[in-house]
């Protein structure tokens, strides 16, 4: 994560494109690069196939990439009125099927796709192995998830009963907050025209691959299914996913649930969030209030947020309804997206933000602190948008630093209710990030100015820091003490000499 000290500038678009990358011959994509429907796949596709075949009708710099560019891309109509493209799993199958028999060894367990002329005996072993490798999985998000059982039960009829209360925006414009100038607003729509107008679109396949899905399998957030965990092509989840990303070579994958909660539930839990959420303010350079944010740990833990130079202190108490809020969130957000993970697996903790104006912004970051552990093990992040639609940008990283491949560059739009994942190891090869929007953003019924979204990614702390440690030492040792003639009876009983 970055913090908001080093802005740049209030574009927060990272460099222009080097004259080399345009240059660059297109290199054939290992990847698939699709914000289509149905789960579909792509693997070992020339670079030519993978754009005739998958790139998201919205597109963004992909869009643009093929046709002239003409205008910014937020004079463009919302997602849902964008002419469909029809990207059905029925409709690629046979696509599908052709490359995974060209391909064999790029074929994923966890997609469709024709069975190699391996017998049920061997489909069975196959599956006996990644059903071990994925308990491992699962109790490893277990361990980093905390005790459900001493979380406060959630006060559901708040979120079901309260009306939402008007004038919600308690920053809302107040000219003490730095808006950007008319010529600021036109620099940045024309950097982003410049990104998008950048030479063609490609993923690079990785040179170094990481452990394979056959190798080490890693079953995604919504394969997870009540019954034996593995889930079966034909079964529908509770809403529809869209896989955004699918680079088997460095283990990244990202998907898109739209609209995974109903909107009515957005609003009252985006009231409660907004009202009662220890937001703490971020600032740039310049003394503008980029965004704000606030650290949510779940029962048992006290670590903090530290990224950049920023530190975002979990609250000691955090409000009961605020905790309530959050419990319920995560509660209808898990339900919908992976309704078979077990609660004690589900996330330990969740960063906030809020952005209050269009212009905020994230910069370009990877999610990569060692609370994490994400850039040495597969680590998820479930992010759940709430209010005004925003854009997601993720992109390949450069080496050692925060800036994004250009060419890469990955975009789908987040609505209310919207669900995403980063899973793998997205947070060690990927770098993602929330443009200001000047021109476009899409009114929402409930705010007064039709700006504020709230944005909750839910992660899960596998290293917990020294002061949680320590907490968790002195609640032993206090236990201890207490019980001592408990534990202890014999020795109790011995009478003083
Ligand atoms: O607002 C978003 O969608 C992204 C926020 C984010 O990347 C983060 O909190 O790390
Ligand atoms: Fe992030």
């Amino acid at each position: 994560m970055k913090d908001d000290s080093d802005l740049k500038d209030e574009t927060e678009l990272g460099p222009l494109q080097q004259p080399a990358e345009l240059r660059q011959a297109n290199t054939p994509a290992l990847v698939l690069l699709a914000a289509s429907g149905g789960g579909t796949t792509a693997r070992g596709r020339t670079q030519e196939e993978e754009k005739e075949r998958f790139l998201p009708p919205t597109g963004g710099v992909r869009d643009l990439c093929r046709f002239d560019f003409e205008g910014s891309r937020n004079t463009r109509p919302l997602t849902a009125e964008r002419p469909q493209v029809v990207h059905r799993a029925w409709a690629n199958l046979w696509p599908i099927a052709c490359m995974a028999s060209l391909y064999p060894s790029l074929r994923s367990p966890l997609l469709p796709g024709p069975q190699s002329p391996g017998t049920q005996a061997a489909q069975a072993l196959k599956d006996g192995v990644q059903r071990r490798l994925l308990s491992c999985q699962l109790e490893d998000l277990i361990c980093a998830g905390t005790d459900t059982r001493s979380t406060p039960k959630p006060l559901v009829t708040e979120l079901t009963k309260e009306p939402a209360p008007p004038g919600l925006l308690k920053n809302s414009i107040d000219g003490q907050r730095g808006r950007p100038t008319e010529r600021i607003v036109r620099d940045i729509e024309e950097r982003k025209a410049s990104l998008r107008k950048v030479a063609k679109h490609s993923w690079n396949p990785a040179t170094d691959l990481e452990p394979s899905l056959e190798e080490r399998p890693l079953l995604l957030l919504g394969d997870f299914t009540p019954k034996d965990g593995l889930k079966k092509e034909s079964e529908a989840g509770n809403c529809e996913r869209k896989i955004l990303l699918w680079d088997e070579g460095r283990r990244c994958f990202a998907s898109h649930w739209p609209a995974a909660l109903a909107s009515s539930f957005c609003s009252y839990a985006f009231d409660l969030l907004m009202q009662h959420g220890p937001w703490e303010a971020l600032h740039s350079k310049k003394g503008q209030v980029t965004r704000e944010t606030c650290w949510y740990v779940r029962a048992g833990c006290r670590c903090d947020y530290t990224y950049g130079i920023a530190r975002v202190r979990a609250k000691k108490k955090p409000s009961a309804t605020f905790r309530a809020a959050m419990e319920t969130l995560l509660e209808e957000v898990m339900s919908r997206v992976c309704p078979g993970l077990p609660k004690d697996a589900w996330p330990n903790c969740a960063n906030l933000n809020l952005y209050t104006e269009a212009w905020q912004s994230v910069g370009w970051h990877a999610d990569d602190e060692s609370l994490f552990m994400g850039r040495d093990r597969d680590c998820p992040i479930v992010s759940v948008s709430l209010g005004a639609r925003r854009e997601f940008w993720l992109a390949l990283r450069h080496e050692n630093c925060m800036d994004p491949q250009l060419k890469s560059i990955v975009e789908v739009d987040l609505c209310d209710g919207d669900v995403l994942t980063m899973e793998g190891l997205c947070q060690k090869h990927c770098v993602h990030f929330v443009p200001c929007d000047v021109r476009n953003v899409a009114p929402h019924p409930w705010q007064s100015d039709g700006r504020a979204r709230i944005n909750v990614t839910w992660r899960w702390i596998r290293d917990h820091k020294q002061r949680c440690r320590k907490l968790a030492l002195w609640v032993l040792v206090k236990t201890v003490v207490w019980n001592f003639h408990n534990l202890f009876p014999s020795y109790c009983a011995q009478p003083l000499r």
